[in-house]
């Protein structure tokens, strides 16, 4: 169990504040959503002890950064966005020197994770000459070398293609029951059967933490779905529409609403994605109000 008690980070370069006054996280996979700038990768940095706090306190299963910090941080697998790996090694060495300053390499372990991240066919390949998606797998890969208790991520799946994506996804749900893994992402929908917690983050601050289910209900509005010629679909207000593709000129519309937009229109099941789409909107609304 991750816990954090009346956390404040401030952001050395701009007035952006970070305020958790507490948070818990459970085990299994914890997306954390927001839009640009919410503060994901800063809080993603101080789990990962890659910065500390102004105040306050994290503790990993009891343990602290001020006692504990070399146990905390051999408990740790964190990717940060924009990771630089070393151009010049081959995959397989460098995955097998990171694991040495991890406190040891087990063979049978590496090659495990290569061939669960797909870096077998290139392991002896220069990290240089290889596509980024794969550059972008060994730095994952190397997340879970020692097998850590904790997993940090911040947008995994940034340059991976979609079979990648899936893989990678189904690679971490079946090997989260025991590991706390929070993971950033602006794609909620692909998490959708696999993850179990959201946190959402404004501001510098947490507007939703709980469980995937309750996530998705009690929300102010729902979704719908009909079709619209284009004078009709001129008319609506492009802030409620989710997504819409056009065959013949008739456009099927997905959208959000109290009500429908048309009496035709059929109520929809709520995606993850749908609901982080009527939070924001609600939230700009009622601070639009205020
Ligand atoms: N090292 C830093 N120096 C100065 N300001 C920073 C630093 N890191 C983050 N910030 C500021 O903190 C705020 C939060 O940034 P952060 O990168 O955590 O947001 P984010 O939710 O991860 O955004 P995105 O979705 O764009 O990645 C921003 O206003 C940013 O300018």
């Amino acid at each position: 169990m991750l816990e954090l008690q009346q956390i404040l980070w401030r952001s050395a370069g701009s007035e952006f504040q970070l305020r958790i006054p507490r948070l818990s996280i459970k085990p299994g996979i914890t997306l954390l959503v927001g839009r640009n700038g919410a503060g994901k990768s800063s809080l993603l940095k101080l789990l990962a002890t890659a910065q500390f706090p102004a105040a306050g306190e994290i503790r990993y299963n009891g343990l602290t950064v001020e006692r504990d910090l070399p146990v905390i941080r051999s408990m740790i697998g964190f990717v940060p966005t924009g990771i630089e790996l070393y151009d010049e090694m081959k995959a397989a060495k460098l995955l097998h020197y990171l694991a040495e300053l991890k406190g040891g390499a087990n063979q049978q372990h590496l090659d495990f994770l290569m061939d669960a991240f797909h870096i077998t066919p290139f392991k002896t390949k220069k990290i240089k000459t290889l596509a980024q998606g794969i550059r972008q797998r060994i730095a994952l890969a190397q997340a879970w070398i020692g097998s850590p208790a904790y997993i940090f991520l911040d947008e995994p799946l940034n340059a991976l293609d979609s079979l990648e994506r899936l893989r990678f996804i189904r690679f971490m749900a079946s090997n989260a029951r025991e590991q706390t893994i929070v993971v950033s992402t602006h794609e909620l929908n692909e998490w959708d059967v696999w993850a179990d917690q959201v946190i959402w983050l404004e501001g510098g601050q947490i507007r939703y933490h709980g469980s995937i289910e309750d996530w998705n209900h009690g929300l102010q509005l729902s979704v719908w779905e009909g079709q619209l010629d284009s004078v009709a679909c001129s008319e609506l207000d492009p802030a409620i529409i989710l997504h819409m593709r056009s065959e013949d000129r008739v456009y099927t519309v997905r959208c959000i609403g109290q009500e429908p937009p048309a009496a035709h229109f059929t109520k929809q099941t709520t995606s993850l994605e749908d609901a982080y789409f009527i939070r924001c909107r609600c939230s700009d609304r009622s601070r639009s109000i205020g």
